[in-house]
C-alpha cells in the first residue's frame, strides 16, 4: 500500500507548514530522561528546512486533560530540539493564540517554531469531530499554515485533531520517519518469518488489552508481562494483591485464554513475580509464585512490580527461538532498579534473535537505552507502541488513512 509522501505537496520553499511530530519524551524533574523520539524527529524536519518552508511544530507530552499544566510543557523539548538541529527554535506558549501567531509570523525560510502542548486544548483529543475541527481550523489560522506534514507515527492510531482533521484541512503528507516506520512494520505483518512472538507489557492496560483479540490468529506465541499480567492472573482465579488490576475485562482476558487455546496459539503467562510492600526504589520486595502474590509479608497489600526471574527465563528462551519478535511496554517498573531485570532479560534476549527483532513504544525504547542497549543492537526501535501494535492487527489507522495508505 502506498501513503502521500513529502514530494507530493510540491515545492514548499516560503510556506509554513505544520508537522504533527510525537515530541512525547519521558521526563523526570523538567529533565528529558530519552530524547529518542526527538531525534526521531531530526529527518523530516531537516529536510523541511532545507526546501525553505516555515517550519511550525506541533506535538502532544503525556495526557493533560485539555488544560494546561506546567508538568507537561513542551518547553524543555524547544530546548532539546534546537541543541539537535543546530538551530534556533522559537517556543510558543500556546497553540491558537497570540504567542503561536507571533512564533509563526517571525519565522523566517528554514526556520522553526514549536507550539505548546496541544492536549492543553480540549478539542485536541475531543470525541466530538466539530470540535476537534473547529481546533484544527483555529490552528491553520493562528500560524497561517499552507500544508500539514504527519510524522507522528505514535500518534496515528488516534483520531485527534492535529494527526486527522488537520490532514483533512490541508495539503498534506506522510514524513520520512512515517514512511520508515511503515517499512519495517509492512514486514512483520504481511511475511512474518515464523515462529513469531509479540511480547506485551506497560502500563497502558486498557488499550493493549483490546490489541489482543486481533493479534493472536496472526501469532505463534504471546507472552504477557508489565501491568496486564495481573488481568491475566486474576481470569484464572488468583488474587493480585493491589497491583494494576482491570476488573472490567477479567472475562474478556478469559475469552482471550479460550480463543488462544481453540487457535493453537500458547499465551505464556509469569509463573513467578516480583512483590514490593510500596511503590518506590526503597520498597521491602521479594519473588513470590504468580499463584501467592497475597502471601507474602505485604499480604493484600503488595503491589506486583515485575516479572520474576524463572519467568524471565521463560521468556527469553521462547524470545530466542523465534525468527521474529515484536515487543512493547516493559516487563515492570524499570525505572525503578529493583524492578528492572524482567525488562533487562528480555531486551537481551531480543538483541540474540536470528531474524528480526523490534522494540515499539516511547518507554519501551527508553528502557532499552535506560539499561544500557544500543539501538543498534535491535532489529528496529519504533517510536510507537500503541500504533504499532494496531497496526500489527491490521486495523486501518485514522492517521494513515487520511493520508491515502
Ligand atoms: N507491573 C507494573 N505496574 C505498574 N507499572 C508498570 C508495571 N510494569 C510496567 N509498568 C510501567 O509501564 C510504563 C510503560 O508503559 P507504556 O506506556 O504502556 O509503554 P510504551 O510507552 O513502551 O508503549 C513504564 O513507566 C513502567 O514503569
Ligand atoms: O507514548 C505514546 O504511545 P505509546 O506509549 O503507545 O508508545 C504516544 O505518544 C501516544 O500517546 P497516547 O497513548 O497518550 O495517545
Amino acid at each position: 500500500m502506498t501513503i502521500r509522501t513529502l514530494d507530493s505537496l510540491g515545492s514548499l520553499a516560503g510556506k509554513t507548514v505544520i508537522i504533527r511530530c510525537d515530541l512525547n519524551v519521558p521526563l523526570k524533574d523538567g529533565i528529558i530522561t530519552d530524547d529518542g523520539r526527538v531525534r526521531a524527529s531530526l529527518p523530516t524536519l531537516q529536510a523541511l528546512a532545507a526546501q525553505g518552508a516555515r517550519v511550525v511544530i506541533v506535538s502532544h507530552l503525556g495526557r493533560p486533560e485539555g488544560k494546561p499544566e506546567a508538568k507537561y510543557s513542551l518547553a524543555p523539548v524547544a530546548e532539546r530540539l534546537s541543541e539537535l538541529l543546530g538551530a534556533p527554535v522559537a517556543f510558543a506558549t500556546d497553540t491558537v493564540g497570540e504567542s503561536a501567531a507571533a512564533a509563526a509570523s517571525d519565522l523566517s525560510d528554514g526556520g522553526f517554531a514549536l507550539l505548546e502542548n496541544l492536549r492543553f486544548n480540549a478539542g485536541e483529543t475531543s470525541k466530538d469531530a466539530d470540535a476537534r475541527r473547529t481546533f484544527a481550523e483555529q490552528l491553520i489560522s493562528a500560524v497561517s499554515a499552507d500544508a500539514f506534514v504527519s510524522d507522528g507515527f505514535g500518534v496515528v492510531h488516534r483520531k485527534q485533531a492535529s494527526v486527522f482533521e488537520l490532514a483533512e484541512l490541508l495539503p498534506s503528507a506522510a514524513g520520512l520517519l512515517i514512511e520508515s516506520e511503515l517499512h519495517v512494520l509492512d514486514q512483520l505483518t504481511e511475511t512474518p518469518t515464523r515462529p513469531y512472538a509479540v511480547v506485551l507489557g506497560g502500563s497502558k492496560v486498557s488499550d493493549k488489552l483490546g490489541v489482543i483479540g486481533h493479534l493472536l490468529p496472526k501469532v505463534d506465541t504471546l507472552l504477557i508481562g508489565g501491568g496486564m499480567l495481573f488481568t491475566f492472573l486474576a481470569a484464572q482465579g488468583f488474587q493480585v494483591g493491589a497491583s494494576l488490576l482491570e476488573k472490567d475485562q477479567i472475562e474478556t482476558v478469559k475469552g482471550y485464554l479460550a480463543k488462544a487455546k481453540e487457535l493453537g496459539v500458547t499465551i505464556v503467562l509469569p509463573t513467578d513475580v516480583v512483590v514490593a510492600s510500596k511503590f518506590g526504589a526503597d520498597a521491602e520486595h521479594t519473588v513470590t509464585s504468580a499463584e501467592t502474590i497475597e502471601e507474602t509479608p505485604f499480604g493484600a497489600s503488595g503491589l506486583g512490580l515485575d516479572i520474576g526471574p524463572d519467568t524471565s527465563a521463560a521468556f527469553a528462551a521462547v524470545i530466542e527461538a523465534s525468527h521474529t519478535v515484536f515487543w512493547n511496554g516493559p516487563m515492570g517498573v524499570f525505572e525503578l532498579a529493583p524492578f528492572a531485570e524482567g525488562t533487562r532479560a528480555v531486551a537481551a534476549a531480543l538483541t540474540r534473535v536470528d531474524g528480526l527483532g523490534v522494540v515499539g513504544g516511547g518507554d519501551s525504547a527508553a528502557a532499552v537505552r535506560a539499561l544500557g542497549f544500543t539501538d543498534d543492537q535491535f532489529g528496529h526501535i519504533s517510536t510507537g507502541g500503541g500504533a504499532s501494535l494496531e497496526f500489527l492487527e491490521g486495523k486501518r489507522l485514522p492517521g494513515l488513512e487520511v493520508l491515502g495508505w
